[in-house]
Protein backbone atom coordinates (compact mmCIF):
# COMPACT_ATOMS: atom_id res chain seq x y z
CA UNK A 1 0.00 0.00 0.00
CA UNK A 2 1.28 3.26 -0.96
CA UNK A 3 -0.44 5.82 1.18
CA UNK A 4 1.14 9.24 -1.08
CA UNK A 5 0.65 10.02 -4.43
CA UNK A 6 3.54 12.10 -4.64
CA UNK A 7 6.03 9.26 -3.80
CA UNK A 8 5.01 8.24 -6.98
CA UNK A 9 6.23 11.67 -8.96
CA UNK A 10 9.02 11.63 -11.51
CA UNK A 11 10.00 15.48 -10.94
CA UNK A 12 13.10 14.36 -9.01
CA UNK A 13 17.00 14.20 -10.09
CA UNK A 14 17.67 11.76 -7.24
CA UNK A 15 15.70 9.93 -4.72
CA UNK A 16 16.79 8.39 -1.37
CA UNK A 17 15.20 6.17 1.47
CA UNK A 18 15.79 5.63 4.76
CA UNK A 19 13.49 3.13 7.06
CA UNK A 20 12.11 2.80 10.67
CA UNK A 21 14.42 1.38 13.55
CA UNK A 22 13.71 0.73 16.83
CA UNK A 23 16.54 1.64 19.27
CA UNK A 24 17.44 -0.36 22.29
CA UNK A 25 15.43 -3.71 21.23
CA UNK A 26 14.51 -4.38 24.84
CA UNK A 27 17.80 -5.43 26.21
CA UNK A 28 20.43 -3.20 25.24
CA UNK A 29 19.49 0.30 25.76
CA UNK A 30 21.51 2.71 23.20
CA UNK A 31 23.68 0.12 22.37
CA UNK A 32 21.26 -2.01 20.11
CA UNK A 33 19.02 -1.59 17.63
CA UNK A 34 17.28 -3.00 14.15
CA UNK A 35 15.92 -1.11 11.14
CA UNK A 36 12.35 -2.34 9.82
CA UNK A 37 10.56 -2.59 6.37
CA UNK A 38 6.90 -3.44 5.90
CA UNK A 39 5.99 -7.20 3.87
CA UNK A 40 3.17 -4.69 2.03
CA UNK A 41 6.33 -2.81 0.32
CA UNK A 42 5.32 0.23 1.88
CA UNK A 43 7.81 2.97 2.37
CA UNK A 44 7.88 2.73 6.38
CA UNK A 45 10.56 5.98 6.18
CA UNK A 46 11.60 9.37 5.21
CA UNK A 47 12.36 9.82 1.35
CA UNK A 48 14.09 12.42 0.32
CA UNK A 49 14.08 14.29 -3.46
CA UNK A 50 16.83 16.39 -4.74
CA UNK A 51 14.73 18.20 -7.20
CA UNK A 52 18.00 20.36 -8.61
CA UNK A 53 20.83 23.23 -8.04
CA UNK A 54 19.36 26.29 -7.52
CA UNK A 55 20.51 30.02 -5.80
CA UNK A 56 19.07 29.30 -2.60
CA UNK A 57 18.89 25.78 -0.41
CA UNK A 58 15.37 25.18 0.04
CA UNK A 59 12.99 22.64 1.50
CA UNK A 60 9.43 21.24 0.89
CA UNK A 61 7.88 19.00 2.52
CA UNK A 62 4.61 16.55 1.77
CA UNK A 63 3.54 12.90 3.50
CA UNK A 64 1.36 11.57 6.48
CA UNK A 65 3.18 12.92 9.32
CA UNK A 66 3.77 16.50 7.98
CA UNK A 67 1.66 17.90 10.41
CA UNK A 68 3.89 16.70 13.56
CA UNK A 69 7.11 19.02 11.89
CA UNK A 70 7.89 22.52 12.82
CA UNK A 71 5.86 24.57 11.48
CA UNK A 72 9.35 26.43 9.94
CA UNK A 73 11.03 24.52 7.22
CA UNK A 74 14.00 26.30 8.98
CA UNK A 75 13.76 24.67 11.81
CA UNK A 76 13.83 21.11 10.02
CA UNK A 77 16.65 18.44 10.50
CA UNK A 78 17.59 18.28 6.55
CA UNK A 79 18.29 21.79 6.44
CA UNK A 80 20.45 21.61 9.91
CA UNK A 81 22.05 18.03 7.95
CA UNK A 82 23.19 20.06 5.03
CA UNK A 83 25.03 22.63 6.86
CA UNK A 84 26.63 20.08 9.23
CA UNK A 85 27.12 18.60 5.89
CA UNK A 86 28.81 21.47 4.23
CA UNK A 87 31.03 22.04 7.24
CA UNK A 88 32.65 18.66 7.82
CA UNK A 89 33.00 18.48 4.14
CA UNK A 90 34.92 22.19 4.27
CA UNK A 91 34.15 23.52 1.46
CA UNK A 92 30.99 25.43 -0.25
CA UNK A 93 28.50 23.47 -1.61
CA UNK A 94 25.86 23.99 -4.76
CA UNK A 95 22.51 24.88 -3.05
CA UNK A 96 19.72 22.21 -3.40
CA UNK A 97 16.11 22.22 -3.91
CA UNK A 98 14.47 18.93 -1.39
CA UNK A 99 11.40 17.41 -0.88
CA UNK A 100 11.49 15.66 2.32
CA UNK A 101 8.23 12.88 2.40
CA UNK A 102 7.46 12.83 6.16
CA UNK A 103 6.15 9.30 6.43
CA UNK A 104 7.49 8.10 10.54
CA UNK A 105 5.36 9.85 12.82
CA UNK A 106 7.75 12.51 15.22
CA UNK A 107 8.12 11.38 18.66
CA UNK A 108 6.91 7.83 17.72
CA UNK A 109 10.05 5.51 19.29
CA UNK A 110 10.17 4.33 15.48
CA UNK A 111 13.58 6.93 15.01
CA UNK A 112 11.85 9.36 12.78
CA UNK A 113 14.79 11.75 13.39
CA UNK A 114 17.50 10.00 12.96
CA UNK A 115 15.42 8.57 9.76
CA UNK A 116 15.38 12.40 8.35
CA UNK A 117 19.00 12.61 9.62
CA UNK A 118 19.83 9.31 7.96
CA UNK A 119 18.18 10.23 4.60
CA UNK A 120 19.65 13.60 4.30
CA UNK A 121 23.15 12.60 4.90
CA UNK A 122 23.04 9.58 2.96
CA UNK A 123 21.84 11.45 -0.38
CA UNK A 124 24.08 14.54 0.21
CA UNK A 125 27.59 12.39 0.51
CA UNK A 126 25.80 10.41 -2.52
CA UNK A 127 24.79 13.63 -4.71
CA UNK A 128 27.93 15.07 -4.11
CA UNK A 129 30.10 11.91 -5.03
CA UNK A 130 31.09 10.43 -1.73
CA UNK A 131 33.78 13.27 0.01
CA UNK A 132 32.47 11.58 3.32
CA UNK A 133 33.57 7.75 4.06
CA UNK A 134 30.86 5.41 5.89
CA UNK A 135 32.23 5.87 9.46
CA UNK A 136 32.75 9.48 9.21
CA UNK A 137 29.06 9.86 7.43
CA UNK A 138 27.75 7.53 10.66
CA UNK A 139 29.24 10.02 13.11
CA UNK A 140 27.99 13.32 11.85
CA UNK A 141 24.54 11.10 11.80
CA UNK A 142 25.12 10.40 15.08
CA UNK A 143 25.88 13.89 16.90
CA UNK A 144 22.84 15.39 14.74
CA UNK A 145 20.66 13.05 16.79
CA UNK A 146 22.51 13.65 19.84
CA UNK A 147 21.75 17.59 19.21
CA UNK A 148 17.48 16.67 19.26
CA UNK A 149 17.87 13.80 22.07
CA UNK A 150 19.53 15.07 24.27
CA UNK A 151 22.46 12.79 24.34
CA UNK A 152 24.63 10.99 21.51
CA UNK A 153 23.30 7.35 20.50
CA UNK A 154 23.57 5.43 17.41
CA UNK A 155 21.27 2.81 18.00
CA UNK A 156 18.87 4.30 15.63
CA UNK A 157 20.87 6.14 13.07
CA UNK A 158 23.66 3.20 13.26
CA UNK A 159 20.69 0.29 11.63
CA UNK A 160 18.64 3.29 9.36
CA UNK A 161 21.92 3.76 7.56
CA UNK A 162 23.68 0.18 7.51
CA UNK A 163 20.01 -1.91 8.07
CA UNK A 164 20.34 -5.28 9.60
CA UNK A 165 20.53 -5.32 13.75
CA UNK A 166 23.22 -3.68 15.05
CA UNK A 167 25.01 -3.74 18.49
CA UNK A 168 27.14 -0.27 19.13
CA UNK A 169 30.89 -1.20 19.78
CA UNK A 170 31.40 1.39 22.44
CA UNK A 171 35.48 2.97 21.85
CA UNK A 172 35.74 0.33 18.74
CA UNK A 173 37.23 2.18 15.72
CA UNK A 174 34.28 -0.26 14.00
CA UNK A 175 31.45 1.51 15.64
CA UNK A 176 28.79 -1.22 15.78
CA UNK A 177 28.84 -4.56 14.22
CA UNK A 178 25.63 -5.89 12.30
CA UNK A 179 24.47 -9.20 14.62
CA UNK A 180 22.86 -12.55 13.13
CA UNK A 181 19.17 -12.72 12.98
CA UNK A 182 16.36 -15.32 12.13
CA UNK A 183 15.21 -14.90 9.18
CA UNK A 184 12.03 -16.16 9.82
CA UNK A 185 11.34 -13.61 12.62
CA UNK A 186 8.55 -11.38 11.90
CA UNK A 187 8.40 -7.61 14.23
CA UNK A 188 4.99 -5.74 14.34
CA UNK A 189 5.34 -1.77 14.82
CA UNK A 190 2.49 -0.82 16.56
CA UNK A 191 2.33 3.29 16.84
CA UNK A 192 -0.75 4.59 18.64
CA UNK A 193 -0.76 7.89 17.53
CA UNK A 194 0.14 9.93 20.34
CA UNK A 195 3.69 11.13 21.02
CA UNK A 196 6.24 10.95 23.40
CA UNK A 197 9.65 13.07 22.75
CA UNK A 198 12.49 10.98 23.63
CA UNK A 199 14.35 13.89 25.56
CA UNK A 200 11.23 13.55 28.29
CA UNK A 201 11.55 9.85 27.75
CA UNK A 202 15.08 9.74 28.80
CA UNK A 203 14.31 12.20 31.65
CA UNK A 204 12.94 9.43 33.79
CA UNK A 205 15.83 7.33 33.32
CA UNK A 206 17.81 6.73 36.62
CA UNK A 207 20.94 7.95 36.20
CA UNK A 208 23.06 5.75 38.47
CA UNK A 209 22.67 1.79 38.57
CA UNK A 210 24.11 -0.64 41.45
CA UNK A 211 26.62 -3.28 41.23
CA UNK A 212 24.10 -5.73 41.30
CA UNK A 213 22.06 -4.18 38.44
CA UNK A 214 24.66 -3.52 36.09
CA UNK A 215 25.99 -6.52 35.74
CA UNK A 216 22.33 -8.01 35.52
CA UNK A 217 21.66 -5.83 32.23
CA UNK A 218 25.27 -6.40 30.81
CA UNK A 219 24.56 -10.29 31.44
CA UNK A 220 21.32 -10.45 29.92
CA UNK A 221 22.91 -8.56 26.83
CA UNK A 222 25.31 -11.15 26.44
CA UNK A 223 23.10 -13.48 26.99
CA UNK A 224 21.10 -12.35 24.10
CA UNK A 225 24.12 -11.68 21.57
CA UNK A 226 25.18 -14.98 22.59
CA UNK A 227 22.33 -16.82 21.65
CA UNK A 228 21.90 -14.97 18.32
CA UNK A 229 25.63 -16.21 17.23
CA UNK A 230 24.92 -19.57 18.79
CA UNK A 231 21.76 -19.63 16.80
CA UNK A 232 19.88 -20.26 19.76
CA UNK A 233 15.72 -18.85 18.97
CA UNK A 234 14.40 -19.78 22.72
CA UNK A 235 17.36 -18.11 24.61
CA UNK A 236 17.61 -15.06 22.53
CA UNK A 237 13.77 -14.17 22.50
CA UNK A 238 13.67 -15.40 25.99
CA UNK A 239 17.20 -12.81 27.00
CA UNK A 240 14.78 -10.11 25.41
CA UNK A 241 14.25 -8.28 28.88
CA UNK A 242 14.83 -4.26 29.40
CA UNK A 243 15.97 -4.24 33.00
CA UNK A 244 16.91 -0.60 32.53
CA UNK A 245 14.53 1.88 30.77
CA UNK A 246 11.16 0.03 30.49
CA UNK A 247 10.99 0.06 34.72
CA UNK A 248 11.40 3.91 34.49
CA UNK A 249 8.82 4.00 31.57
CA UNK A 250 6.58 1.77 31.99
CA UNK A 251 4.11 4.46 33.99
CA UNK A 252 4.77 6.62 30.24
CA UNK A 253 3.08 3.63 28.59
CA UNK A 254 0.78 2.18 31.25
CA UNK A 255 -0.99 -0.42 29.24
CA UNK A 256 2.47 -2.54 28.26
CA UNK A 257 1.82 -5.00 30.60
CA UNK A 258 -1.38 -6.09 29.84
CA UNK A 259 -0.90 -5.95 26.63
CA UNK A 260 2.32 -7.90 26.66
CA UNK A 261 0.15 -10.62 28.81
CA UNK A 262 -2.48 -10.92 26.21
CA UNK A 263 -0.60 -11.23 23.74
CA UNK A 264 2.25 -13.83 25.06
CA UNK A 265 -1.27 -15.81 25.94
CA UNK A 266 -0.94 -16.07 22.36
CA UNK A 267 2.49 -17.36 21.58
CA UNK A 268 3.84 -14.14 20.66
CA UNK A 269 7.39 -14.17 21.58
CA UNK A 270 7.95 -10.94 22.80
CA UNK A 271 6.30 -7.30 23.31
CA UNK A 272 8.74 -4.63 24.27
CA UNK A 273 8.97 -0.61 23.86
CA UNK A 274 10.55 0.17 20.26
CA UNK A 275 13.22 3.17 21.31
CA UNK A 276 11.52 5.66 24.05
CA UNK A 277 8.33 4.46 22.82
CA UNK A 278 5.13 5.23 22.41
CA UNK A 279 5.51 2.89 19.53
CA UNK A 280 5.43 -0.94 20.85
CA UNK A 281 7.01 -4.31 18.72
CA UNK A 282 6.08 -7.63 18.63
CA UNK A 283 8.67 -10.41 17.77
CA UNK A 284 7.14 -12.86 16.50
CA UNK A 285 8.40 -16.66 14.99
CA UNK A 286 6.29 -16.38 11.50
CA UNK A 287 3.74 -14.55 9.39
CA UNK A 288 0.66 -16.11 10.73
CA UNK A 289 1.81 -15.42 14.42
CA UNK A 290 2.63 -11.81 13.32
CA UNK A 291 -0.87 -11.17 11.62
CA UNK A 292 -2.75 -12.52 14.83
CA UNK A 293 -0.18 -9.46 16.94
CA UNK A 294 -0.85 -6.64 14.67
CA UNK A 295 -5.05 -7.21 14.47
CA UNK A 296 -4.42 -7.30 18.21
CA UNK A 297 -2.18 -4.22 18.67
CA UNK A 298 -4.41 -2.30 15.92
CA UNK A 299 -7.60 -3.37 18.36
CA UNK A 300 -6.28 -2.47 21.43
CA UNK A 301 -3.45 -0.23 21.11
CA UNK A 302 -4.40 2.54 18.28
CA UNK A 303 -5.60 5.79 19.14
CA UNK A 304 -6.30 7.90 16.51
CA UNK A 305 -5.93 8.43 13.06
CA UNK A 306 -2.26 9.12 12.94
CA UNK A 307 -2.23 5.88 14.49
CA UNK A 308 -0.64 2.84 12.49
CA UNK A 309 0.77 -0.97 12.65
CA UNK A 310 3.19 -2.44 10.25
CA UNK A 311 3.91 -5.84 9.75
CA UNK A 312 7.36 -6.01 8.92
CA UNK A 313 11.09 -8.10 8.76
CA UNK A 314 14.23 -6.70 9.11
CA UNK A 315 15.64 -4.42 6.56
CA UNK A 316 19.24 -5.38 5.37
CA UNK A 317 19.97 -2.65 2.77
CA UNK A 318 19.42 0.17 5.12
CA UNK A 319 19.47 3.74 3.46
CA UNK A 320 19.57 3.78 -0.37
CA UNK A 321 18.83 5.54 -3.51
CA UNK A 322 15.38 4.64 -5.10
N1 LIG B 1 12.66 15.97 9.69
C1 LIG B 1 12.39 15.79 10.98
N2 LIG B 1 11.95 14.60 11.41
C2 LIG B 1 11.67 14.41 12.73
N3 LIG B 1 11.76 15.34 13.68
C3 LIG B 1 12.18 16.56 13.29
C4 LIG B 1 12.50 16.82 11.94
N4 LIG B 1 12.90 18.09 11.87
C5 LIG B 1 12.81 18.61 13.09
N5 LIG B 1 12.38 17.70 13.96
C6 LIG B 1 12.17 17.90 15.42
O1 LIG B 1 13.02 16.99 16.12
C7 LIG B 1 12.38 16.52 17.28
C8 LIG B 1 12.32 15.00 17.24
O2 LIG B 1 11.96 14.56 18.50
P1 LIG B 1 12.19 13.10 19.02
O3 LIG B 1 13.64 12.75 19.02
O4 LIG B 1 11.45 13.02 20.31
O5 LIG B 1 11.41 12.29 17.93
P2 LIG B 1 11.73 10.93 17.25
O6 LIG B 1 13.03 10.92 16.56
O7 LIG B 1 10.55 10.61 16.43
O8 LIG B 1 11.80 9.94 18.45
P3 LIG B 1 12.24 8.46 18.40
O9 LIG B 1 13.74 8.47 18.18
O10 LIG B 1 11.85 7.97 19.74
O11 LIG B 1 11.51 7.84 17.29
C9 LIG B 1 11.00 17.14 17.32
O12 LIG B 1 11.06 18.28 18.15
C10 LIG B 1 10.76 17.55 15.87
O13 LIG B 1 9.91 18.65 15.76
N1 LIG C 1 18.00 4.50 22.99
C1 LIG C 1 17.15 5.63 22.81
C2 LIG C 1 16.32 5.44 21.57
C3 LIG C 1 15.40 6.59 21.26
O1 LIG C 1 14.59 6.25 20.16
C4 LIG C 1 16.24 5.75 24.03
O2 LIG C 1 15.65 4.74 24.41
O3 LIG C 1 16.16 6.84 24.61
Amino acid sequence: MQHYSDVTSANYLKRYYAPASTGNFSVGFDLLGAAFEPLSGELFGDVLDIIGEQAELSLDIVGRYVHQLPQHTDDNLVLSCFYAFEQKVGRTLPRLALRLHKNLPVGSGLGSSACSIVVACYAFNDYFGQPLSPSELLQLMAVAEGGVSGSVHYDNVAPSYLGGLQLMLPQSTAVCRSLPWFEHWRVVLSYPGTVLSTKAARAVLPQQLSLAHSIAFAGMLSRFVSAMYAKDEADAYCALQDLLAEPARTPLLPELPALRSALMAQGILHLGISGAGPTLFALCRDDAQAQLAADYLSRHYEKNQDATTQICRLSLAGARAL
